[in-house]
């Protein structure tokens, strides 16, 4: 049974103010503000080398920002599921032996925790016979053996068949309402996300806008960013999915949400 921790979500368990990178000379990240509450799920999308995962090797303190800070609440800890997770076919190794080499410490079991993401069945398969979903639900395990405050997934559904995707993001949802950790995750799109993030920011670079995933879609930096074919998918996705009936007629721009883009 996942294990829920203390809500107190008044002081963000993450802060990121100001913060430019450049490397090379390259700017890969401007400006960017961004703050992470427990219980809350914040969605970073943008398109190739926006700088999603950029910002959150910044964000976890893997890389040093050039100016700006990078904030995080004391004692609290983080568990990351990487975009990409290198197996060295020569090198057989069990899913059981994976969690063992995490060397966490672990009050749960191994079995306890892949049932809590789906994927006890794996246990004493070999990783790399691992489905991407099933590798996925591992790699969750793994992250989630240190009781994390913060959960930072990396395209958490990379890989993944569409229904596979729909349930990867339910677990996700899962998750923090059973364990109350903030989540920090990035995704190409806000497609199949929306539904379960609470906050996303459009990354190019710089924040082009954030808010609900509602506000999101409508904002004309959105739309110039994925084009208004992706937008007008999303507001006809949202549609069916609440079953609202004035999307149609809401074509505001960031009416009650932070718009960050004036270019
Ligand atoms: N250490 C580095 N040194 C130089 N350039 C880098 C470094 N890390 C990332 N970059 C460059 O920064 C840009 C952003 O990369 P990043 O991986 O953050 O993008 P992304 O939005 O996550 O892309 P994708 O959606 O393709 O995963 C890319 O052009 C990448 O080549």
């Amino acid at each position: 049974m996942l294990t829920s921790k203390k809500q107190d979500t008044s002081q963000p368990l993450l802060t990121l103010t100001s913060v430019n990178l450049t490397i090379s000379e390259r700017s890969l990240l401007e400006s960017v503000d961004l703050e992470l509450h427990r219980g809350e799920i914040v969605t970073v999308v943008g398109p190739n080398g926006a700088g999603k995962t950029t910002l959150l090797r910044v964000a976890l303190g893997l890389q040093k920002p050039t100016s700006g800070s990078v904030t995080v609440a004391s004692n609290i800890t983080i568990g990351y599921v990487p975009q990409k997770l290198h197996i060295d076919p020569t090198f057989p190794i069990t899913v059981r032996r994976f969690l063992a080499l995490a060397k966490a410490h672990n009050k749960h079991s191994f079995e306890s925790l892949l049932k809590d993401v789906g994927a006890e069945h794996v246990i004493d398969s070999p990783l790399q016979n691992l489905s991407g979903g099933e590798l996925q639900r591992v790699l969750m395990a793994r992250a989630l053996m240190r009781d994390p405050d913060i959960l930072v997934l990396d395209e958490p559904v990379q890989g993944v068949d569409v229904h596979g995707q729909v349930e990867l993001y339910d677990l996700i949802s899962r998750v923090r309402t059973e364990r109350g950790c903030a989540i920090l995750m990035v995704s190409h799109d806000l497609h199949l996300v929306m539904a379960s993030t609470d906050r996303v920011f459009c990354l190019n670079k710089h924040i082009c806008c954030s808010g609900t995933p509602e506000v999101v879609v409508n904002d004309p930096a959105y739309t110039a960013l994925f084009g208004p074919y992706a937008a007008r998918h999303l507001a006809i996705y949202v549609h069916d999915k609440e079953h609202q009936h004035d999307h149609d007629h809401n074509h505001e721009c960031c009416g009650d949400g932070e718009h960050n883009h004036n270019g």
